[in-house]
């Protein structure tokens, strides 16, 4: 029968270890509620010994959480496990973790004391914790380094003085997932004492490692994993929960173990740890990060829309995000566009779609993503005539650096010849004010690219702007071996795209 593995959360502890994480009251409510919501059966809400705010963020949510069991870390020392229960007592299931590190690095250069000594102080730590709380969990600091028969005298000692839950931390992302396994499974043996406890594991990332050595301790008979949201925590950071949940769900057969975790809340919770302790998500980082469903080159989009399961084995939906993303690059082929096409209402025949698509290319090459604004001025541009009611006919600038930069425009309405001057920040911008003055309307430049079609000095160049007129958007294209005129030709050619759409000419824009 599939074995259930608990979710030990350490977001607000270990978590909040990263130099800038520091959380207040209010934000540490506010992400335990949502841990609540996850699902998660232990919240370790903080180290209430460390600072009075601490104390108080941890009672709060003691009080005010409901569901998990609330844990507040203490070293093995007495004013810690104090502290630590007057912050958790409030809560429906309080639990107190202790803490001492047992490799000899740690007890000979940092707490200075022997082995003998330090057992008798986790033991007595134990003891004294289980005066106040039933559930007390203990934590081998640095075990993954520790003297292996030292270790199994340790954890049978602890649970001898009323240990519920024994903890076997990779403190220093020292361990590799073989290694660690077996170490798991070599415990178990060793101490049968474990069978009446929960075995836990918590594992940091110096090595990258600290997912697969959570793994492989579930493999090898850990019954708790200790792990944060996005895998944050101190230095390369903690197991990250939402890695550990996927993997037990996605190869669930390979674990035969499961978790109580709602993971379409997963998504929701990631998002709001990032934003409250502002620490972005790397855009690859699996399962959450903006990358983990978006699909951007054009063999795997096609194999995407023709069956998911070719590029995917998560569904976005189970993780709480809506759907993948098919993200238009130079990379992609025509499957993906006339998708996206498709998604934005444009259902083209075959020769104007190839034409929209040589220039979506064109484009692509110049911006590393081609957004659906993007997509719909290249089809208004490609697909669309629009009557001239401005025709270009001239322009003359002066421009350097020590004057202000003018510039006098000359366009064709009907039969007459109207030319404006105007004075702008730089040439393009005199140019467009000018124009503005002719067709008597303004207009707020949204987007402006420019790029050479033919190479050398006397390249063709291809303006192409959208500007917002009146609250709609227009786009325009010009082309000349003068990037200033291109540009003049771009803005009028919007102009009269506007003009066209006052007198209701829009139905221009034919399709197939
Ligand atoms: C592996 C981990 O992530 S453990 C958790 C790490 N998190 C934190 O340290 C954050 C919260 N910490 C703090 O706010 C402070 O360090 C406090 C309040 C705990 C202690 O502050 P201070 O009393 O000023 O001590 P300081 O931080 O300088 O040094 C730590 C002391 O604790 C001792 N110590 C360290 N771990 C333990 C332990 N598990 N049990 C008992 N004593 C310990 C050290 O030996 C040292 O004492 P010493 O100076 O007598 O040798
Ligand atoms: C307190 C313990 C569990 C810890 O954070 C560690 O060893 O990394």
């Amino acid at each position: 029968m599939a074995r259930r593995i608990y979710i030990f959360d350490t977001t607000l502890r270990d978590g909040e270890q990263v130099p800038g994480a520091k959380l207040n009251k209010r934000q540490k409510l506010e992400i335990a509620e949502q841990l609540a919501r996850l699902g998660v059966d232990v919240i370790e809400a903080g180290f209430p010994c460390s600072s009075p705010e601490d104390l108080q963020a941890v009672k709060a949510i003691a009080e005010q959480v409901k569901g998990p069991v609330i844990a507040g870390l203490a070293r093995a020392v007495q004013q810690d496990i104090d502290l630590a229960w007057e912050a958790v007592k409030p809560a429906e299931r309080p639990r107190i973790h202790v803490f001492l590190g047992s490799s000899d690095i740690h007890l000979q250069k940092k707490l200075r004391r022997d082995r003998e000594t330090a057992l008798q102080q986790a033991v007595d730590s134990v003891k004294y914790a289980k005066r106040y709380c039933q559930d007390v969990e203990y934590s081998t600091e640095d075990a993954s380094r520790t003297d292996f028969d030292y270790l199994c005298r340790v954890v049978e000692a602890v649970i001898k003085a009323g240990a519920t839950v024994v903890n076997i931390p990779d403190t220093v992302g020292y361990a590799i997932p073989d290694e660690f396994g077996e170490m798991i499974k070599k415990l178990r043996e060793r101490v049968p004492a474990l069978d009446r406890v929960t075995l836990s594991v918590h594992c940091h990332n110096d090595l990258g490692l600290a997912v697969a050595n959570t793994l492989a301790a579930i493999r090898n008979g850990a019954d708790q994993v200790e792990c944060t949201i996005n895998g944050i925590g101190e230095r390369a950071g903690n197991a990250a929960l939402e890695e550990i949940v996927m993997a037990l769900k996605v190869r669930q057969a390979s674990f035969d173990a499961y978790t109580n975790i709602n993971t379409k809340e997963i998504y929701r919770t990631s998002r709001m740890v990032s934003r409250i302790m502002n620490i972005p998500v790397q855009p690859n980082k699996a399962i959450v990060g903006s990358n983990a469903f978006a699909h951007s080159s054009g063999i795997h989009q096609d194999g995407i829309l023709k069956d998911r399961s070719t590029y995917e084995i998560i569904r976005p939906e189970d993780v709480g995000i809506k759907d993948h993303k098919l993200v238009l690059t130079a990379r992609s082929g025509r499957a993906a566009l006339r998708h996206q096409l498709q998604q934005l209402g444009f259902s083209l025949g075959e020769e104007k779609f190839e034409r929209v698509y040589q220039r979506f290319l064109n484009v692509a090459d110049r911006k590393k993503e081609v957004s659906s604004e993007d997509l719909v001025t290249i089809v208004e541009i490609e697909l669309t005539k629009v009557p001239e009611t401005y025709t270009f006919h001239s322009l003359q600038i002066m421009s350097g650096n020590t004057i202000t930069p003018m510039a006098s425009v000359t366009l064709i309405k009907g039969e007459e010849k109207i030319t404006e001057s105007a004075l702008g920040n730089g040439p393009v911008d005199a140019v467009f004010k000018s124009i503005e003055k002719i067709v008597r309307k303004t207009a707020k430049l949204r987007d402006y690219d420019l790029k050479a079609v033919t190479t050398g000095t006397d390249a063709l160049g291809e303006a192409m702007v959208r500007v917002e007129i009146d609250g709609m958007i227009y786009s325009g294209i010009g082309t000349s071996p003068d990037v200033i005129e291109a540009s003049a030709r771009a803005y009028v050619n919007a102009f009269n795209r506007y003009f066209a759409a006052k007198k209701g000419i829009n139905g221009v824009l034919s399709l197939d």
